[in-house]
C-alpha cells in the first residue's frame, strides 16, 4: 500500500531506452519499455517494484528506444498495451505476438481512468507515427511527461501547464551538437521541429509554465554525446533568467535522470 497521491520513477531516460513508471494507490503503470525486459525488471527491482503490480503500459512512440522490450515485458506479465492507431499500426510488427484484449487503442486526447488516477494523452511534434505526451492527475496532483518533441507547441504548452512535477527534455547542449560527431542530416533531424528540445529550448518552456505549483522539473532524454546534466541545468537556469524568472532553490528544482539507473521515487505530495 502506497501513501496517497501520485508517485514516479524514471527508470531509464535517454536514446539507449527509455521507461517510466508512475502509480498511486489504485494503479501502478509502465510509460514505455524501451531497454530488454530483463534490464527492465532490473530496473524496477532496484526500486522494490515488480511487473506484478503493474496495471498496464502506456507508449509514447514506436522509436526502438521506446518499445524495445515491449512485446516481452507485456507477455510476462499479461499486461495490456495503450497507444494510439497509427502507433500500433508502427509498432506491431515488434511487439509481436500478444491477445486482441493486450491491444488497446487510445487516441490522442483520450483519457483513461484507473481508479483515482486519470491519465490524457496529448500530440506531441517528433518525427514518429503520431507521438504523444502524457498528463497524470489525481485530485489536485498533477504529473507531466514530455520527451522526443522537436518544440512545444501551444497545445503541449496547454497540456502540460499546471503540473506539480514536470518530466521535460533537454536533449542537448545546441553548440555540442554542432560540434559533435553526428553526420549533418542526423544533427539536422535533432535540431528540427520533429526533432529534439535542446537545453535552451527547455529553459524557454519553463520560464513560461514556472507557477508556484511546479515544484521540480526532471530534465530527461540528455544526449551522452551532446550533453552533461550540470550543463543542462546551469543553461536552462540562464534561460530562464534570461526571461525573467527567477527561482530560489527551495522553492523550484531541476532534477536528475539517468540512462544507466532510476531516479529515486518522487511522491508529488512531497515538497
Ligand atoms: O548515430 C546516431 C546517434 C543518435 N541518433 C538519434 O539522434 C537522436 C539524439 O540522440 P542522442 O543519443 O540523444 O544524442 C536520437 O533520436 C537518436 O536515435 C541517430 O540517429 N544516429
Amino acid at each position: 500500500m502506497i501513501g496517497t497521491g501520485i508517485q514516479f520513477t524514471v527508470l531509464s531516460s535517454g536514446s539507449t531506452g527509455n521507461a517510466t513508471i508512475v502509480r498511486n494507490k489504485d494503479a501502478a503503470l509502465l510509460i514505455d519499455a524501451g531497454l530488454s525486459a530483463k534490464r527492465i525488471d532490473e530496473l524496477m527491482n532496484e526500486r522494490d517494484f515488480s511487473g506484478d503490480q503493474l496495471e498496464g503500459i502506456l507508449i509514447t512512440h514506436e522509436h526502438s528506444d521506446h518499445i524495445r522490450g515491449l512485446g516481452a515485458v507485456a507477455r510476462k506479465y499479461k499486461l495490456p498495451i495503450y497507444a494510439n492507431e497509427k502507433t500500433w499500426l508502427a509498432m506491431e510488427r515488434a511487439v509481436g505476438k500478444i491477445t486482441p484484449e493486450q491491444k488497446q487503442v487510445m487516441q490522442t486526447g483520450d483519457f483513461l481512468n484507473f481508479g483515482s488516477l486519470r491519465i490524457e494523452s496529448f500530440g506531441i511534434s517528433h518525427d514518429a507515427a503520431e507521438p504523444v505526451g502524457y498528463f497524470f492527475r489525481d485530485g489536485e496532483q498533477k504529473l507531466s511527461l514530455a520527451t522526443d518533441l522537436g518544440y512545444v507547441s501551444d497545445k503541449v504548452m496547454q497540456s502540460i501547464t499546471d503540473s506539480d512535477v514536470l518530466v521535460l527534455e533537454a536533449n542537448h547542449d545546441i553548440e555540442m551538437l554542432r560540434m559533435g560527431r553526428y553526420p549533418w542530416n542526423t544533427k539536422r533531424r535533432i535540431l528540427s521541429d520533429i526533432g529534439h528540445l535542446s537545453n535552451d529550448t527547455a529553459g524557454e518552456v519553463l520560464s513560461e509554465l514556472l507557477t508556484k505549483k511546479l515544484k521540480r522539473t526532471y530534465l530527461a532524454h540528455l544526449s551522452r554525446d551532446h550533453n552533461m546534466m550540470e550543463l543542462a541545468k546551469m543553461t536552462v537556469r540562464d534561460a530562464m533568467e534570461s526571461r525573467g524568472c527567477f527561482y530560489k532553490d527551495h522553492e523550484f528544482k531541476l532534477c536528475d535522470t539517468y540512462y544507466d539507473r532510476p531516479t529515486p521515487w518522487d511522491a508529488l505530495g512531497e515538497a
